[in-house]
């Protein structure tokens, strides 16, 4: 692999806890034994690189990880191992990625544009071109809440393409406007091209992935299936869902149920040894192997999840914390309650001092 790349992702996984409430979560996460919630793996260990100047097309089933790799590689979501290397800024264009909901379609431009590091004089300077694209008319005044989907697309496409990204990754935008704002969107994407910008395109449409794409990764039920020439990949995958439309309704379900199943028995840490055993195959005089690969894979994330120690730790200055508020509010000395606890349950019981009673007389 070369040094040009403008996006790595390297054994790249997302792992999902399937917590069926809120409150579960809650108890989960004070909970100080490491309780069974089901996991569900999004990803499970995707490499991939993008060219700088290449458009990178990712095709792939409903529910495969598309979205969910499009999104770690924007920054919009961690992912649990691996290593995310992004050259250069990104800007996303998904159905209403990143627009807020309560502000107007005017006041998202200010804010995503300043977000992408632009600064008030520079947004003034392109406001014209951004409303003029989105041609959503008086909804601009609207809170985006109120917007269609279509609406939605049209105002996210227009601010990410005039912002100037370095890279462009587009999720599933264009499925939803009309001809004319597709044709639109389709031009600037080919100006973007033109000028030598990095695009990575999610799109279920394998007309407008063979049209836009230089390459492409095929995600199958999180893994990586294929990556290569667009013909090529794209022939592979139509045979693949020629393959599965010829399936038995049962057949189908079964097939999906069993790649589920699998994405739910995965096993981290034996993919980390498969990892590591490859890299010492592959470079034999390679020393500590095992200690890169586990930087490789935790170096670079924060843990969503709380360690055992962490979690009694929080537990402890929590309890700590209340019984402070407690014996504050009960108005005795720390050393009071510590000689009579029961006087935080029962204050009365310890309002005993005899001149206190003597002065009230
Ligand atoms: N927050 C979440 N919690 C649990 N599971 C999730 C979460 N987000 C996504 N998933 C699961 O991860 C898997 C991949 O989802 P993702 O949206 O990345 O797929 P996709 O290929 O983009 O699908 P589509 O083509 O339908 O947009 C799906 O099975 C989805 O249910």
């Amino acid at each position: 692999m070369d040094n040009a790349y403008k996006i790595k992702v390297q054994n790249v996984t997302k792992e999902y806890d399937l917590y069926k409430s809120q409150s579960e979560k809650l108890r989960s996460f004070f909970s100080l034994s490491n309780t069974k919630v089901p996991h569900f793996w999004s990803l499970m260990g995707i490499s991939l690189e993008v060219k700088s100047g290449e458009t990178l097309g990712l095709i792939g089933v409903n529910g495969s990880g598309k979205s969910t790799l499009s999104n770690i590689i924007s920054g919009i979501i961690p992912q649990t191992t691996g290593v995310v290397d992004v050259r250069g800024d990104t800007s996303i264009i998904a159905i209403g990625a990143g627009l807020r909901g309560n502000l107007t379609g005017l006041e998202n431009i200010r804010l995503k544009a300043l977000m992408q590091g632009l600064t008030n004089p520079e947004i003034d300077a392109l406001m014209d071109d951004i409303v003029s694209f989105a041609d959503i008319g008086d909804f601009l005044y609207q809170p985006v809440k109120s917007y269609s989907s279509g609406m939605k697309s049209r105002l996210g496409f227009s601010i990410a393409v005039h912002v100037n990204p370095d890279i462009l990754i587009i999720d599933e935008a264009l499925s939803v406007g009309d001809d004319t704002f597709y044709q639109k969107c389709v031009d600037k994407i080919a100006e973007f091209k033109e000028e030598g910008k990095t695009i990575v395109f999610v799109s279920h449409s394998l007309k407008q992935i063979e049209i836009l794409c230089d390459r492409v990764a095929w995600i199958h039920y999180g893994t990586l299936k294929e990556i290569g020439e667009t013909k090529t990949v794209v022939k592979h995958y139509r045979a693949f869902t020629k393959w599965f439309k010829a399936q038995t309704k049962k057949e189908k379900k079964q097939f999906q149920r069993q790649m589920k199943e699998n994405q739910k028995a995965f096993d981290i840490d034996a993919y980390q040894k498969q990892v590591t055993e490859e890299r010492q195959q592959a470079e034999p005089d390679q020393v500590n192997v095992a200690a890169t690969v586990k930087k490789e894979f935790y170096g670079s994330v924060i843990s969503e999840k709380m360690s055992l120690g962490n979690r009694i730790l929080t537990t402890v200055v929590g309890i700590v914390f209340v019984l402070a508020c407690l014996v504050n509010v009960s108005g005795h000395t720390l050393g009071d309650v510590v000689q009579n606890p029961g006087s935080l349950i029962h204050p009365e019981t310890v309002l005993h001092d005899p001149n206190a009673t003597n002065s009230v007389k």
